[in-house]
């Protein structure tokens, strides 16, 4: 029997989710994607497809086991939930059948329904209003499968680099007082398994993003690097993990620079996503590492200006159903 489809979740309805779904499916063939349905929203998705000039043959199944079948002639979808149309407006409604939709996903997934779970943009303060308590979907998604918040690690992933926040969705104040030796290691450890096992690199090279400007400068800047940086690099060395740094993050990115890792590891948020958002904003993928499921997400979010305008580049979409299904392909082929 084959690997089963993959769920897509609608995200929000208000934003370029919806259309990019429906973008996706156009382009099956030439983008060779594996085969999904959307869970939900059958009549936003038909209308959000119309924004593009798509007529989409969409059909309702029952069972996700029927998703494979239909693929080939029409998008299928999971359910009848739905919401009306309104890019651009988001509100409660939508933001219920967002979450609906997030949840069934997730669920299909743990339950091996699905071959994986690709979420579409939500905005998490209009999720929130509707009893949404996670900082995110990295978070939700943890939840739903079982794994600690902290062993669900995010990667950023394009064509031309891969990063890691080692913190997410914090206030840039607090990053100092986060970042610790088991938070570094733990994540590494999990980012080097990650590695070998969704992308097939034997021994993943891990850059360690410094925190202070030009790694502290032998502490004249800061002595997090002394303190608590380098001493996890050498642990994680002595584990047989090939880490290196600290880095000053600022050269890290250079292009002679990124032929030398495979993965940088970054103290906060925005260190790690503006440089994959600059290189590879159109086909940067959010993977989630440590899940017993495979999660991915376009790395933008819900673009709410541009929705239902026709703007809405479909790379990164592509790129996380394509990079979602290649992770459930190895994962299926080494438990075979
Ligand atoms: N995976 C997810 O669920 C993510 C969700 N978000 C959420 O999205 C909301 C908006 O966040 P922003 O920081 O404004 O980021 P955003 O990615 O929605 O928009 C940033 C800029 O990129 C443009 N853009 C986004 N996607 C595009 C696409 N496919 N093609 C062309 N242009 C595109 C937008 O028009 C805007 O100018 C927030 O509520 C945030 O929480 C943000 C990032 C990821
Ligand atoms: N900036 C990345 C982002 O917001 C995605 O977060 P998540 O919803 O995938 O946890």
């Amino acid at each position: 029997m084959g690997i089963p489809a993959l769920a897509v979740s609608l995200g929000d309805p208000a934003g370029v989710g919806p259309e990019l779904i429906g973008a996706a499916w156009a382009l099956r063939n030439s983008a060779a994607l594996p085969p999904f349905f959307a869970v939900g929203g059958a009549q936003l998705l038909a209308a959000a497809g119309k924004t593009r000039g798509l007529t989409l043959p969409i059909e309702i199944i029952a069972d996700p086991a029927e998703a494979s079948v239909v693929f080939p002639r029409a998008l299928p979808v999971l359910g009848h939930d739905d919401a009306p149309y309104c890019p651009g407006a988001p509100d409660k409604d939508g933001a219920r059948l967002a979450l609906g939709s997030l949840r069934k996903a997730a669920q299909l997934a743990v339950a091996g329904q699905a071959a994986g779970v690709v979420t579409g943009p939500i905005a998490k303060a209009r999720l929130a209003e509707v009893g949404f308590t996670f900082p995110g979907q990295t978070e939700f998604v943890a939840h739903a499968s079982g794994t600690a918040a902290e062993n669900a690690v995010m990667l950023l992933a394009g064509p031309n680099l891969r990063t890691v926040p080692l913190t997410v969705h914090c206030s840039l104040a607090s990053v100092p007082g986060q970042i610790s030796i088991d938070l570094i290691c733990n994540r590494s450890r999990i980012t080097a398994a990650s590695l070998q096992r969704d992308f097939g690199i034997a021994n993943p090279r891990l850059a360690i993003c410094a925190l202070n400007p030009h790694a502290g400068e032998d502490g004249r800047f800061g002595d997090e690097e002394q303190r608590i940086i380098a001493p996890a690099i050498a642990l994680l060395r002595a584990e047989g993990i090939d880490a290196t740094g600290p880095h000053p993050a600022d050269s890290l990115f250079s292009p002679h620079a990124r032929d030398s890792f495979d993965v940088a590891l970054c103290m906060y948020h925005d260190q790690a996503l503006i440089p994959l958002k600059a290189l590879d904003f159109d086909n940067g993928v959010n993977m989630t590492l440590g899940l017993p499921i495979v999660r991915t997400s376009p790395d933008h979010g819900t673009a709410f200006a541009i929705a239902g305008k026709g703007l809405a580049n479909p790379g990164a979409t592509l790129a996380a159903i394509r990079m979602a299904g290649d992770a459930a392909m190895r994962r299926r082929s080494k438990s075979a």
